[in-house]
């Protein structure tokens, strides 16, 4: 069996998407989310101009050489748009291999470790009322699981504060919005916000929160400490996690559970905070860190260590990768969570999938396969538009973390 063609699909559905199409001598097509915010297009000339000309004529059943060709092969390794390339390549491989079994994908990974995927939604709102307001929307919609972020009294234009009702993009302008952060009036805020929410809707739901790397990782212990009565499901992205041992201090202070990973793109990035236990759930997609293949073997490390998967799943990131990642949802045994923040009814048009919500969770389908596919014709009626994601800085003008 041989790959004849593939190439790179381009798109703007209310935002950028891109994604991997190949073709086999079998007739048989796989595709692949390439997204990365901001950086559309810089996965796009990796994979037509680097990666692809490398597949041509090479046996596509053959997934894990395939992928350690291109990651070893490149000389330069990891970082975030080489392994969203790479991971392009191998969910459209990983299509292609359950569509020639003839099964859908959680199928060929080992089949069902549970019968549908806990979901959480992305409630937010420009102040304290209207985030309690809008988590009881998502209640109201069947969610188990919401992530709460707010308005800060004082801070304009902070992170996780949407335009519109269920779908967020924070990719808003062809040069980055300049934002500004104050860390002591969000200090003072957030366990304002949660208790209300608590004292509102009782504890019958998990609450979820996402701090978006703006805090040292003292100011992420005290954080943890002064959120420890609400009860969180998870503090995300605490602090910046280059520096892994970081999250040792934060973990001395705090039981809070922690969520890391939607940045990373190899299990090096995570490696430490999940050998040490530093962490509760890892975040990391197969999107953004290297595929099915690559993804695997983060679970199976955190599977040692009692670490739980819990996936990003922004609008950024397309159906495609949202189909793959609740097959693998549906398969990993030590599953956590997986982020479904909905995508625009363009979108889903764009990319027509088998998967649905119910009753707060995702179910995949039966399709061989991934169970996502891509209107060509339809994709092409929304051309690429640049928009890169905001930045932030401090009251004094110091770059700071968005
Ligand atoms: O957890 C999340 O969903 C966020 O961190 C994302 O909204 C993130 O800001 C975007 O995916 C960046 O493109
Ligand atoms: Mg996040």
């Amino acid at each position: 069996m041989k790959i004849t063609s593939a190439r790179v699909i381009v798109t703007c559905p209310g935002r950028n998407f891109v994604t991997l199409l190949i073709e086999t001598d079998q007739g048989v097509t796989g595709i692949g989310d390439a997204t990365l915010n901001g950086r559309e297009l810089a996965v796009a000339s990796y994979l037509s101009d680097h990666l692809i000309p490398c597949l041509i004529g090479r046996d596509p059943q053959r997934i894990e050489d395939i992928w350690q060709y291109l990651y070893r092969g490149a000389y330069w390794r990891r970082g975030p748009v080489t392994m969203t390339a790479i991971a392009a390549v191998d969910t459209a491989l990983w299509d292609i291999k359950a569509k020639l079994a003839g099964m859908p994908l959680y199928q060929l990974l080992g089949g069902r470790s549970r019968d549908r995927v806990l979901v959480y939604g992305h409630a937010n709102g420009a102040d304290l009322e209207q985030t309690v307001e809008a988590v009881g929307r998502y209640i109201d919609l069947g969610y188990k699981a919401i992530r709460a972020q707010s308005g800060i009294p004082g801070i304009d234009k902070a992170y996780g504060v949407g335009r519109g009702e269920l779908h967020y993009e924070p990719a808003d302008a062809r040069l980055p919005t300049e934002t500004v952060w104050d860390t002591q009036k969000y200090l003072n805020f957030a366990p304002k916000l949660f208790e209300k929410l608590r004292d509102t809707y009782g504890f019958e739901h998990h609450l979820l929160h996402d701090v978006h790397h703006r805090l040292t990782p003292n100011e992420a212990a005290q954080l943890g400490k002064s959120l420890e009565p609400y009860r969180l499901f998870w503090i995300e992205d605490a602090t910046p996690a280059e520096n892994q041992e970081a999250f040792r201090h934060i973990r001395r202070h705090t039981t809070t559970p922690l969520a890391v990973g939607e940045v990373f793109n190899t299990i090096w990035d995570c490696k430490q905070l999940i050998e040490e236990q530093l962490i509760d759930y890892i975040r990391t997609t197969v999107v953004h860190a290297g595929g099915i293949t690559h993804l695997r073997r983060i679970a199976d490390l955190a599977a040692l260590y009692q670490v739980r998967t819990g996936s990003h799943g922004a609008t950024d990131l397309s159906p495609v990768c949202m189909g793959a990642a609740l097959h693998f949802d549906t398969w990993v045994p030590n599953f956590g969570i997986q982020e479904y923040m909905r995508h625009t009814q363009e979108t889903d048009a764009v990319f027509p999938h088998d998967y649905r919500f119910e009753d707060g969770h995702l179910i995949c389908g039966e399709t061989p396969g991934h169970g996502v596919t891509i209107d060509e014709d339809l994709a092409a009626k929304y051309p690429y538009d640049p928009a890169c994601l905001p930045i932030a800085r401090l009251e004094d003008g110091t770059l700071w973390n968005w």
